[in-house]
């Protein structure tokens, strides 16, 4: 199962480049979710800092209880134990077949002998549907099949985590379709926590649970998928339908005059987009176990949603379900106006669905809340309240990359002794030298300002949940 990872008012820039300020979203457990953002917003970065690879100058990043940008180097190569990535073109080795390359991170982090290697490379090549291509070196084959390869590659060491950069870059919309697919079944089958980084609007729109996009510096919005498919923030609606229309320019932001003439022209007509139902598994693979639970944690704070998500996530409900919860059979498919004064919560043991929306109904929290910090499993977040002393000690050893990890046991990590943050001087050569090369493309210099209030609001919302 996957882990949840928290991340608390991160900030990271390169020399007086600012790349994003002030990031708080978590990634719910065993759910996937997708990070969007115009190009050169920082989402790259952003999954670099998620695996301690660069060093953010505020914030946490939190994971079984270990703040990745405050901890010891020996906590550092654990929490990195529990990380798959999937590079944009895989990152294979151009000199190896497909087997060795595979085999590779098996074959040095851990002691298992070449049988086992062959059982779980085969096992690995199989769910990404490469049996036969073992003998083949990466300049022969598609850019599909390496994309297969590094996931396959990723996958070896069991990860709780997966951070996909860009998985559908270069791909056409065919190929691209199979490896969404993918990507689900592959959620399914491991239950791990999956982060991806993508400009592919119809990936964005069917594969995850849940949305986030970086804009100006910030995180614009993050939430569940219905949040930002009926969104009306200008930039985020800009992005999620692919237009020119907006405050989001080709190479920076265009003036409030200009955008509101654009959006003017667009007509009332074109509001908030039908959501497409999200991509299910393939007939034969295992339910997805994060459905149930990201269901049950919507349904919990749903009266915190705008209403246009409050009806998306109602009408995404089977009948089945909307019985589980407590809500009246014949409830509504089609548009409903739901204002948010219809909707009250109780004592906080059940919230109640008011008659007038047409449904009403109780929904017990004993049976729908059963929220990632509660009970038995609750990490430790005393992280989130200590603010360690940031002196600066040399690192002593060269944790391995990302996918090259040794395979985790899945056990909790212990309650973590705080450290003094790493200087980025004090990395490992190979992860500090990009830090201190010239940005390869510069920040837009449009306007700062932070995320409209709208957006500071759902942030609080989503960060209750590192909250209890
Ligand atoms: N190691 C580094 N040192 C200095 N600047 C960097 C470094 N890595 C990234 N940057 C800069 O940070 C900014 C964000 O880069 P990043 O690659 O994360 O953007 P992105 O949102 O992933 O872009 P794209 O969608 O085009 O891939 C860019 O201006 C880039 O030049």
């Amino acid at each position: 199962m996957g882990v949840e990872v928290a991340v608390e008012g991160l900030s990271k820039s390169f020399g007086s480049q600012n790349i994003w300020s002030d990031v708080t979203l978590t990634l719910p457990t065993g759910e996937i979710s997708v990070l969007l953002g115009p190009s050169g917003t920082g989402k790259s970065v952003f999954l670099k800092a998620l695996v301690g690879l660069l060093n953010p100058e505020h914030g946490k990043v939190v994971i079984n209880g270990v703040d990745v940008c405050d901890c010891s180097e020996s906590q550092l190569y654990e929490v990195r134990k529990l990380f798959g990535v999937l590079f944009q073109d895989g990152a294979l080795f151009g000199s190896m077949n497909l087997y060795d390359n595979i085999a590779f991170p098996l074959r040095e982090h851990t002691k298992k002998g070449e049988t086992e290697v062959r059982r779980i490379v085969g096992e690995k090549m199989e769910m990404v549907g490469l049996v036969g291509s073992e003998e083949k070196l990466p300049g022969e084959i598609s850019g599909g099949m390496k994309k297969r390869a590094g996931l396959a590659r990723a996958l070896v060491l069991e990860p709780e985590i997966i951070l996909f950069d860009e998985p559908d870059s270069g791909l056409d919309p065919v190929r691209t379709a199979y490896l969404n697919q993918l990507i689900v079944d592959l959620n399914a089958q491991t239950d791990a926590t999956f982060l991806i980084v993508t400009h592919d609007i119809n990936t964005a729109r069917t594969v995850p649970d849940n949305i986030g996009m970086l804009y100006r510096r910030h995180l614009a919005m993050f939430g569940p998928r219905e949040l930002l498919l009926t969104s009306t923030e200008p930039a985020v609606e800009q992005f999620l339908n692919g237009r020119r229309a907006g405050p989001i320019g080709m190479s920076e932001e265009k003036d409030s005059g200009q955008t509101a003439a654009e959006l003017a022209e667009l007509g009332e007509d074109q509001g908030v987009p039908e959501i497409i139902p999200q991509l299910g598994i393939s007939p034969g693979v295992p339910e997805r176990v994060a459905v149930r639970r990201r269901q049950d944690r919507v349904m919990a704070d749903l009266d915190s949603l705008e209403p246009g998500a409050r009806q998306a996530v109602i009408n995404s409900l089977s009948e089945s379900e909307r019985a589980r919860y407590g809500l009246a059979g014949d409830a509504p498919t089609g548009p409903v106006d739901l204002g948010a004064e219809r909707w009250s919560a109780d004592s906080g043991d059940t919230v109640r669905l008011s008659d007038e929306a047409g449904f009403a109904g109780e929904l017990p929290t004993e049976r729908v809340a059963r929220l990632p910090h509660e009970g038995t499993d609750t990490p430790n977040t005393d992280a989130f309240q200590q603010e360690a002393p940031r002196q600066e000690t040399p690192r002593q050893d060269v944790p391995p990359s990302a996918e090259q990890v040794p395979s985790s046991s899945g056990s909790p990590q212990p309650r973590p002794t705080p450290h003094p943050r790493r200087a980025p001087e004090q990395r490992a050569p190979e992860q500090r030298a990009p830090e201190q090369q010239p940005p390869e493309q510069p920040q837009p210099v449009g306007s700062a300002e932070p995320a409209a209030s709208g957006g500071r609001k759902r942030r609080r919302f989503w960060r209750k949940r590192g909250e209890r």
